[in-house]
Protein backbone atom coordinates (compact mmCIF):
# COMPACT_ATOMS: atom_id res chain seq x y z
CA UNK A 1 0.00 0.00 0.00
CA UNK A 2 1.17 3.63 -0.57
CA UNK A 3 0.42 6.70 1.30
CA UNK A 4 0.90 9.99 1.32
CA UNK A 5 0.38 13.18 3.16
CA UNK A 6 -1.40 16.59 2.99
CA UNK A 7 -0.23 20.10 3.73
CA UNK A 8 -2.33 19.68 6.69
CA UNK A 9 -0.40 17.30 9.27
CA UNK A 10 -2.10 14.32 10.58
CA UNK A 11 -4.33 13.76 7.03
CA UNK A 12 -2.87 10.59 5.67
CA UNK A 13 -4.01 9.22 2.27
CA UNK A 14 -3.85 5.49 1.43
CA UNK A 15 -3.54 3.67 -1.94
CA UNK A 16 -4.19 0.05 -0.87
CA UNK A 17 -2.55 -2.78 -3.39
CA UNK A 18 -4.95 -4.60 -5.33
CA UNK A 19 -4.67 -7.62 -6.73
CA UNK A 20 -6.36 -7.91 -10.10
CA UNK A 21 -7.08 -11.21 -11.53
CA UNK A 22 -9.60 -12.84 -14.89
CA UNK A 23 -12.21 -12.84 -11.86
CA UNK A 24 -11.92 -9.34 -10.39
CA UNK A 25 -9.75 -7.95 -7.81
CA UNK A 26 -9.23 -8.11 -4.03
CA UNK A 27 -7.70 -6.40 -1.16
CA UNK A 28 -6.61 -5.60 1.94
CA UNK A 29 -8.92 -2.80 2.87
CA UNK A 30 -7.55 -2.54 6.66
CA UNK A 31 -4.62 -4.26 8.41
CA UNK A 32 -3.51 -2.82 12.14
CA UNK A 33 -0.21 -3.78 11.61
CA UNK A 34 0.26 -2.10 8.20
CA UNK A 35 -2.04 0.94 8.83
CA UNK A 36 0.41 1.47 12.43
CA UNK A 37 3.25 0.99 10.31
CA UNK A 38 2.16 3.45 8.24
CA UNK A 39 1.34 6.37 11.05
CA UNK A 40 -2.57 5.05 11.49
CA UNK A 41 -1.76 3.23 14.78
CA UNK A 42 -5.46 4.04 16.72
CA UNK A 43 -7.62 1.55 17.33
CA UNK A 44 -10.62 1.66 15.47
CA UNK A 45 -14.29 0.49 17.36
CA UNK A 46 -16.55 1.71 14.97
CA UNK A 47 -17.85 1.01 11.53
CA UNK A 48 -19.94 3.02 9.62
CA UNK A 49 -21.96 3.30 6.39
CA UNK A 50 -23.99 5.80 4.83
CA UNK A 51 -25.51 5.72 1.09
CA UNK A 52 -26.79 8.89 -0.85
CA UNK A 53 -28.67 8.30 -3.25
CA UNK A 54 -28.24 11.28 -5.73
CA UNK A 55 -25.36 13.52 -6.89
CA UNK A 56 -25.40 16.94 -5.12
CA UNK A 57 -25.58 16.03 -1.67
CA UNK A 58 -23.56 17.26 1.11
CA UNK A 59 -23.17 15.62 4.58
CA UNK A 60 -21.05 18.00 6.77
CA UNK A 61 -19.26 19.09 8.18
CA UNK A 62 -19.47 16.87 11.18
CA UNK A 63 -17.62 16.42 14.06
CA UNK A 64 -18.10 14.99 18.14
CA UNK A 65 -16.73 17.28 20.81
CA UNK A 66 -14.34 16.19 23.25
CA UNK A 67 -13.31 13.92 24.83
CA UNK A 68 -15.83 12.09 22.07
CA UNK A 69 -14.05 13.04 19.43
CA UNK A 70 -13.20 11.01 16.84
CA UNK A 71 -10.50 9.63 13.69
CA UNK A 72 -12.01 8.58 11.18
CA UNK A 73 -10.64 6.30 8.07
CA UNK A 74 -12.73 6.99 5.30
CA UNK A 75 -13.72 5.22 2.01
CA UNK A 76 -16.41 5.15 -0.72
CA UNK A 77 -17.29 1.81 -2.29
CA UNK A 78 -19.95 2.86 -4.76
CA UNK A 79 -20.04 6.11 -6.75
CA UNK A 80 -17.57 9.16 -6.09
CA UNK A 81 -17.41 11.92 -3.51
CA UNK A 82 -15.32 14.75 -3.14
CA UNK A 83 -14.32 14.05 0.76
CA UNK A 84 -13.53 17.05 2.79
CA UNK A 85 -11.67 17.46 6.49
CA UNK A 86 -11.29 20.76 8.20
CA UNK A 87 -8.53 21.10 10.58
CA UNK A 88 -10.65 22.29 13.72
CA UNK A 89 -7.20 22.58 16.25
CA UNK A 90 -6.82 25.96 17.44
CA UNK A 91 -3.29 25.64 18.11
CA UNK A 92 -2.18 24.21 14.34
CA UNK A 93 -0.68 26.02 11.96
CA UNK A 94 -3.11 25.30 9.61
CA UNK A 95 -6.53 25.96 11.94
CA UNK A 96 -9.34 26.47 9.90
CA UNK A 97 -8.03 25.34 6.50
CA UNK A 98 -9.00 22.16 4.68
CA UNK A 99 -8.37 19.62 2.08
CA UNK A 100 -10.67 17.64 -0.38
CA UNK A 101 -10.08 14.37 -1.92
CA UNK A 102 -11.78 12.47 -5.01
CA UNK A 103 -12.49 8.81 -3.16
CA UNK A 104 -14.67 6.39 -5.12
CA UNK A 105 -15.53 3.12 -6.23
CA UNK A 106 -12.62 2.87 -8.75
CA UNK A 107 -9.72 4.44 -6.87
CA UNK A 108 -10.34 2.62 -3.51
CA UNK A 109 -8.33 5.27 -1.69
CA UNK A 110 -8.75 6.12 2.03
CA UNK A 111 -8.67 8.82 3.77
CA UNK A 112 -7.48 8.89 7.44
CA UNK A 113 -8.46 12.25 9.27
CA UNK A 114 -7.30 12.13 12.70
CA UNK A 115 -9.11 13.73 16.00
CA UNK A 116 -9.53 17.58 15.85
CA UNK A 117 -11.43 17.63 11.86
CA UNK A 118 -14.62 17.98 10.64
CA UNK A 119 -15.36 15.86 7.85
CA UNK A 120 -17.78 16.21 4.96
CA UNK A 121 -18.43 14.61 1.70
CA UNK A 122 -20.33 15.81 -1.41
CA UNK A 123 -21.46 12.84 -4.12
CA UNK A 124 -20.43 13.72 -7.51
CA UNK A 125 -22.57 10.67 -8.89
CA UNK A 126 -25.58 9.02 -7.74
CA UNK A 127 -25.77 5.93 -5.45
CA UNK A 128 -22.60 6.70 -3.36
CA UNK A 129 -22.12 4.70 -0.30
CA UNK A 130 -19.47 5.72 2.66
CA UNK A 131 -18.47 3.65 4.77
CA UNK A 132 -15.37 4.31 7.41
CA UNK A 133 -14.07 3.48 10.83
CA UNK A 134 -14.08 5.69 14.05
CA UNK A 135 -12.08 5.03 16.82
CA UNK A 136 -14.94 6.51 19.08
CA UNK A 137 -18.17 5.32 19.54
CA UNK A 138 -21.26 7.60 18.42
CA UNK A 139 -22.03 10.13 21.34
CA UNK A 140 -25.10 11.75 20.16
CA UNK A 141 -25.23 14.36 23.13
CA UNK A 142 -21.28 15.43 21.69
CA UNK A 143 -22.76 15.53 18.05
CA UNK A 144 -21.38 18.21 16.41
CA UNK A 145 -21.51 20.54 12.81
CA UNK A 146 -20.56 23.63 11.29
CA UNK A 147 -22.20 25.22 8.22
CA UNK A 148 -20.81 23.78 4.82
CA UNK A 149 -20.94 27.24 3.75
CA UNK A 150 -19.05 28.87 6.34
CA UNK A 151 -17.45 31.79 4.99
CA UNK A 152 -14.28 31.67 7.23
CA UNK A 153 -13.44 27.92 5.96
CA UNK A 154 -14.36 28.85 2.36
CA UNK A 155 -14.66 25.00 0.70
CA UNK A 156 -15.12 24.52 -2.50
CA UNK A 157 -17.71 22.00 -3.12
CA UNK A 158 -18.71 22.84 -6.55
CA UNK A 159 -22.74 22.42 -5.79
CA UNK A 160 -24.69 25.15 -5.50
CA UNK A 161 -27.96 23.97 -4.25
CA UNK A 162 -26.71 21.03 -2.11
CA UNK A 163 -29.25 18.35 -0.79
CA UNK A 164 -28.61 18.88 2.88
CA UNK A 165 -30.25 16.79 5.86
CA UNK A 166 -32.44 19.44 8.42
CA UNK A 167 -29.80 19.10 10.73
CA UNK A 168 -26.63 20.57 8.30
CA UNK A 169 -29.38 23.05 6.50
CA UNK A 170 -29.92 24.33 10.51
CA UNK A 171 -25.61 24.05 11.18
CA UNK A 172 -23.79 27.69 12.10
CA UNK A 173 -20.56 28.86 11.35
CA UNK A 174 -17.75 28.35 13.42
CA UNK A 175 -17.23 31.62 14.78
CA UNK A 176 -20.86 31.67 16.31
CA UNK A 177 -20.15 28.26 18.47
CA UNK A 178 -18.13 27.07 20.99
CA UNK A 179 -15.76 24.27 19.65
CA UNK A 180 -12.59 23.46 21.54
CA UNK A 181 -10.14 21.35 20.10
C1 LIG B 1 -23.05 9.33 12.90
C2 LIG B 1 -24.04 8.36 13.47
C3 LIG B 1 -25.39 8.50 13.28
N1 LIG B 1 -26.26 7.59 13.82
C4 LIG B 1 -27.69 7.78 13.58
C5 LIG B 1 -28.22 9.10 14.06
C6 LIG B 1 -29.26 9.49 13.05
O1 LIG B 1 -30.55 9.01 13.47
C7 LIG B 1 -28.86 8.75 11.77
C8 LIG B 1 -28.29 9.66 10.73
O2 LIG B 1 -27.26 10.42 11.35
P1 LIG B 1 -26.65 11.69 10.61
O3 LIG B 1 -27.75 12.44 9.92
O4 LIG B 1 -25.80 12.41 11.62
O5 LIG B 1 -25.75 10.99 9.49
P2 LIG B 1 -24.70 11.79 8.57
O6 LIG B 1 -25.27 13.09 8.14
O7 LIG B 1 -24.26 10.82 7.55
O8 LIG B 1 -23.51 12.10 9.57
C9 LIG B 1 -22.23 11.54 9.40
O9 LIG B 1 -21.64 12.21 8.32
C10 LIG B 1 -20.35 12.73 8.45
C11 LIG B 1 -19.75 12.82 7.07
C12 LIG B 1 -19.48 12.05 9.43
O10 LIG B 1 -18.26 12.00 9.30
C13 LIG B 1 -20.09 11.54 10.66
O11 LIG B 1 -19.74 10.19 10.87
C14 LIG B 1 -21.55 11.67 10.74
O12 LIG B 1 -21.81 12.94 11.30
O13 LIG B 1 -27.89 7.78 12.17
C15 LIG B 1 -25.84 6.52 14.56
O14 LIG B 1 -26.63 5.71 15.03
N2 LIG B 1 -24.49 6.36 14.78
C16 LIG B 1 -23.56 7.24 14.26
O15 LIG B 1 -22.34 7.05 14.46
Amino acid sequence: MKTSTFPIEGLILVEPDVFGDHRGYFFESYSFKKYEAAGIGCTFVQDNQSFSAKKGIIRGLHFQHPPYAQAKLVRCTRGRVMDVAVDLRKSSPTFLQWISVELSEENKRQLFIPRGFAHGFVTLTDNCELQYKADNYYAPEADGAIAYNDPQIGVEWGVENPVLSAKDAAARPYGEQDIDF
